[in-house]
């Protein structure tokens, strides 16, 4: 058997890298894989433990309605993050304002972290693949002080790593720190993250398309030209296949490997889109650049987006160079009419 390399020996051999780097990102890291694996245990076993399935009753700031492992998993990550010393404040999808930590050590943290605690809600109740989104930034105020508002608005080129969890078949961790794509799997026997997939890159080309199709005719002409062309015979005799979880996470992971392009685009019925930028869109589009592939809104690079408002929506389009190639050309063309 070929030599286990956990996450935590990763990360130690990845930091031995950059002299003169702290140590801190590499805690926050292992505390992310320290929340997952909570968060993991309770997802397995979330239909013998009667209070994590269902709805919890409340409605979130985005007018959805909050699943119990939402929060249960919101919970798990603001404790680990509060209580780790390296992170000033958060902000996540479950809550309307972000926070600020209070406490000495933490107000000393250098860096904050928005995060999607669980992503895929609509598929938690029907045990379909649901997932973790996190991104984190170097504060930008004054180290000893409250976190502010102006470190959560930070354009995603400002992000110092970016991942998430999946938890499908098997939990695995992906993220970068803007020096590629590595993938751990979770091995219960062990409960270690072991190094599953290194140096992950997006196929250039993909033969699969997912979005939710429901949506397409309040989609924009470009829109519905471009999965008209993934409904053509290709070159190779076969039109691409459609394939949608509906959970973002999950999506992205299998064209990760697989090659693929996913669109969430602006609609009649939501303008701004329905995916947030800060902790969805902005941390998958660092990891797709870093493995290859692409990421924008339909217009601009995603990265390059400058937030105004915590929860922000924005139109999303990300995957296989070639295919988002393509997709903007459409697009394009379209709107050239
Ligand atoms: O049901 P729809 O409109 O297709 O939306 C599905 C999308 O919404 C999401 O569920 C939104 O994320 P949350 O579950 O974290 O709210 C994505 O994971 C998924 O891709
Ligand atoms: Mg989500
Ligand atoms: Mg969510």
């Amino acid at each position: 058997m070929s030599h286990i390399i956990t996450l935590s020996d990763f990360i130690m051999e990845r930091q031995a890298e950059f002299p003169g780097s702290s140590g801190e990102l590499s805690r926050i890291l292992n505390d992310i894989s320290v929340a997952s694996k909570i968060v993991s245990r309770d997802v397995r076993r979330a239909g013998l433990v009667d209070h994590i399935l269902g709805a919890q009753g409340d409605v979130n700031i985005q007018g959805e309605e909050q699943q119990k492992l939402d929060v249960v998993a919101d919970t798990q990550f603001i404790k680990v993050f509060e209580s780790s010393g390296e992170i000033c404040g958060i902000a996540s999808e479950e809550n309307d304002d972000f926070l600020a930590f209070t406490s000495e050590r933490a107000k000393s943290g250098k860096y904050i972290v928005l995060f999607d605690p669980l992503d895929g809600s609509s598929n938690i109740d029907c045990n379909v693949s649901i997932g973790t989104i996190f991104s984190i930034y170097r504060r930008i105020s004054e180290k000893g002080t409250p976190a502010t508002l102006e470190d959560m608005l930070q354009k995603g080129t400002q992000q110092v790593a970016a991942g998430y969890v999946l938890y499908g078949s098997s939990t695995m961790l992906v993220y970068t720190t803007g020096h590629g794509v590595n993938g751990f799997t979770l091995d219960p026997s062990i409960g270690e993250f072991c190094l599953s997939h290194p140096n992950m890159r997006m196929p250039e080309t993909g033969r699969i398309y997912a979005m939710n199709e429901g949506n397409i005719h309040e989609c924009e002409q470009g829109i519905r030209d471009y999965v008209a062309f993934c409904q053509e015979v290709q070159e190779d005799g076969r039109p691409y296949s459609g394939r949608y979880i509906g959970s973002l996470v999950a999506d992205f992971h299998r064209n990760l490997i697989k090659g693929g392009i996913y669109i969430y685009p602006v609609t009649n019925q939501s303008p701004q889109g329905k995916l947030r930028l800060l902790y969805e869109c902005n941390p998958l589009a660092f990891v797709a650049e870093q493995a290859g592939g692409m990421a924008t809104n339909g217009t601009d690079r995603v990265l390059d987006i400058q937030p105004r408002q915590l929860h922000q929506r924005c139109g999303f389009f990300t995957g296989s160079k070639q295919m988002m190639e393509k997709a903007i050309d459409c697009l394009e063309k379209a709107r050239a009419k």
